[in-house]
């Protein structure tokens, strides 16, 4: 028979991928939203439900009556730059916000969770060229805080609570659906590839470099992107890993590629591969932003049997580029 999971966050940029693929691979997903960021037309669940995250009761019986198995809890504020001009709604949101998600839990008798975590808990890391789950987190901006201190929650409630969880450390999500059903849709958006993409389009003047001085081989910052489609086919591998788990435990485990892309070879990614011409232009670092942030991704692979499939920087543009252009006409 097949399980229920409950994707918090479903509306939004990852969860609507992480939904299509849970029901390609047999699972019914309900979609829990409050569509702050999220979109009405990317809920592909079996069943929709509106409601905040800090209403536990609501949670609760959204838990009972679809008989979950699994929670996967995307819902959060994912502005590392913004958390540094406003860190309160994030903690509020990404903190408060998953406590009443484990108390709604605790409440339906579920203890299985894929949590979304970030490459941020890491921060800057001097010397690491790869970012194994052993380092300690260091975060640098309240954003990757948030996130810590959920994995520290995650971690301490194990015994006490009997939690099966795992912690997905995403790294760059980026390009969409192959088949153009979802994509990347922020208002506003602030993540680097689609707006090299607004740039090609000729929707935006320019595309501003962030720090041009940062210890790496052309002085912009490196970032692992990993094509939102792998990231969705993580989940699924995690449910299936968790579903599979007697024991109570908790564990980290990045999704990335193991490389990294620096920012002026994304924007030479997408003139190559848009042949469109646009402005660039060098500006100050953006606070919080680490210089370098690249996967070890052994443990999703030996844990999990993951390893990305779409997530070379050519099929990344590509689709994310067919995706805008879709949306424009
Ligand atoms: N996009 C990335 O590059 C990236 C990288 C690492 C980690 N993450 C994490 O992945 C998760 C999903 O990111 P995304 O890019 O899909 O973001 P998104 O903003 O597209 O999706 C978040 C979804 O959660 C919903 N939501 C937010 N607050 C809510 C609340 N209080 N109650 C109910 N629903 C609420 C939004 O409406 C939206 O549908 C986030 O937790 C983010 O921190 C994202
Ligand atoms: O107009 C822009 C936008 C971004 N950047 C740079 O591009 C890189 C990537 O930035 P962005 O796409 O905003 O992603 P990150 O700040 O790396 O954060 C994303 O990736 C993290 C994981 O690495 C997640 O935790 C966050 O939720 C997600 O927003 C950074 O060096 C930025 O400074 C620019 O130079 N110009």
């Amino acid at each position: 028979m097949s399980k229920n999971v409950l994707v918090v966050g479903g509306a939004g940029y990852i969860g609507s991928h992480t939904v299509l693929a849970l029901r390609d691979a047999g699972f019914g997903a309900v979609v829990y939203d409050n569509f702050s960021s999220g979109h009405r037309d990317a809920c592909f669940g079996d069943a929709l439900v509106e409601g905040e995250l800090s209403d536990t009761a609501h949670l609760t019986r959204t838990l009972e009556t679809h008989d979950i198995a699994c929670v996967i809890h995307f819902a959060a504020l994912i502005e590392a730059g913004q958390s540094v001009l406003t860190p309160l709604p994030f903690f509020e949101n990404n903190v408060a916000g998953t406590l009443s998600l484990l108390a709604a839990m605790n409440a339906a008798g579920v203890s299985r969770l894929v949590f979304s975590s970030t490459a941020a808990v890491y921060g800057n890391q001097a010397g690491a060229p790869l970012l194994p789950e052993t380092l300690p987190r260091d975060p640098i901006n309240p954003y990757g805080d948030s996130k810590a201190m959920v994995e520290t929650v995650l971690e301490r409630c194990v015994p006490a609570h009997g939690l099966r969880a795992i912690a997905l450390r995403y790294f760059n999500a980026s390009g969409a659906d192959a088949e153009g059903r979802t994509g990347e849709r922020h208002d506003p958006e602030t993540h680097l590839i689609p707006l090299v993409i607004e740039a090609a389009q000729g929707k935006r003047a320019q595309i501003r470099i962030y720090g041009t001085d940062y210890d790496t081989p052309d002085g912009t910052c490196i970032r692992d992107y990993i094509h939102v489609s792998d990231l969705a086919s993580g989940h699924v591998a995690a449910v299936s890993h968790l579903l599979a788990q007697e024991a109570p435990g908790f564990q980290p485990i990045n999704l990335g590629t193991g490389a990294g892309q620096s920012v002026r070879e994304v924007i030479d990614a997408v003139r190559r591969i848009t042949g469109r011409e646009f402005a660039v232009s060098e500006d100050p670092r953006r606070p919080g932003d680490p210089a370098r942030l690249i996967a070890d991704a052994t443990r999703a692979g030996e844990v999990l049997g993951w390893r990305p499939r779409h997530s070379d920087l050519e099929t990344i543009v590509r689709d994310a580029w067919a995706f805008a252009e879709r949306a424009r006409s």
